[in-house]
């Protein structure tokens, strides 16, 4: 069945993690995704350098493409300015209510905007239907052959400004060549990889930041 894996991650977390309490809840899902069942959460090691970019970002304005269980969403509202607001896309209902779910267990539900349906839809509507005007930070983490298109929908959108920071996970495995290619060469961004390993493995992979 659909969501199973991703129901049983969220039972563990209600059984054993401190309600209310998100690191709590960030820390075990990594204990159940890396003792259990794997699952294709950002993981502690490149939830690090997420933390990392986006303390460095410091936003007013945070999107992120593909919620799943809600994990790294939980990373980043912890870090969330008071004013700040923050969206998350994800297009899949099951990922969706169990996302709902962990981030109300967590005790965040007023700091997560969850947006459930695909990107390509969704984004056109941030300015007219949520009152977005610019995007400060974007976490980029759903399917790897929509990094580059939505890269371009953002553009074309007008949500991108001067600092603006995209922040995409896994060009190495499974990879978005398009994506880096189009970063790296466009002559928009200023990019920076950061090398780590694919969640809960030794299999490389990385992160790249594009500043436009
Ligand atoms: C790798 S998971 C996200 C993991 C999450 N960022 C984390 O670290 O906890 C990718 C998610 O993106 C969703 N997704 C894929 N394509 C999408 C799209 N076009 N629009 C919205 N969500 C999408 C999938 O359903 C899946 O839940
Ligand atoms: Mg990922």
């Amino acid at each position: 069945m659909a969501g199973e894996k991703e129901h049983r991650i969220l039972e563990f977390v209600k059984q054993n993690a401190v309600s209310g309490d998100p690191q709590s809840v960030v820390d075990h899902i990594d204990k159940y995704c890396s003792q259990k069942e794997w699952a294709m959460n950002v993981g502690d090691e490149k939830g690090l350098i997420l933390d990392k970019v986006f303390k460095e970002t410091n936003p007013s304005l945070v999107l992120e493409l593909g919620t799943y269980c809600g994990y790294s969403a939980l990373r980043i509202a912890q870090l969330l300015k008071p004013s700040a607001r923050f969206f998350t896309i994800e297009i899949n209902p099951v990922n969706a209510a169990v996302a709902r779910k962990m981030i109300e267990f967590a005790g965040l539900k007023d700091k997560i905007e969850i947006l459930e349906g695909s990107t390509e839809h969704i984004i056109p509507r941030l300015r007219t239907d949520y009152g977005v005007v610019h995007v400060d930070f974007v976490f980029m983490d759903h399917f790897k052959d929509r990094y580059l298109v939505d890269t371009k929908l953002l553009e074309d959108c007008g949500l991108l400004k001067k600092g603006s920071v995209l922040l995409a996970d896994n060009v190495v495995y499974p990879g978005a060549p398009d994506f880096l290619e189009y970063v790296r060469t466009s002559g928009c961004y200023d990019c920076t990889n950061y090398p780590a390993h694919v969640e809960y493995t030794d299999q490389p992979d990385a992160l790249e930041k594009g500043c436009i």
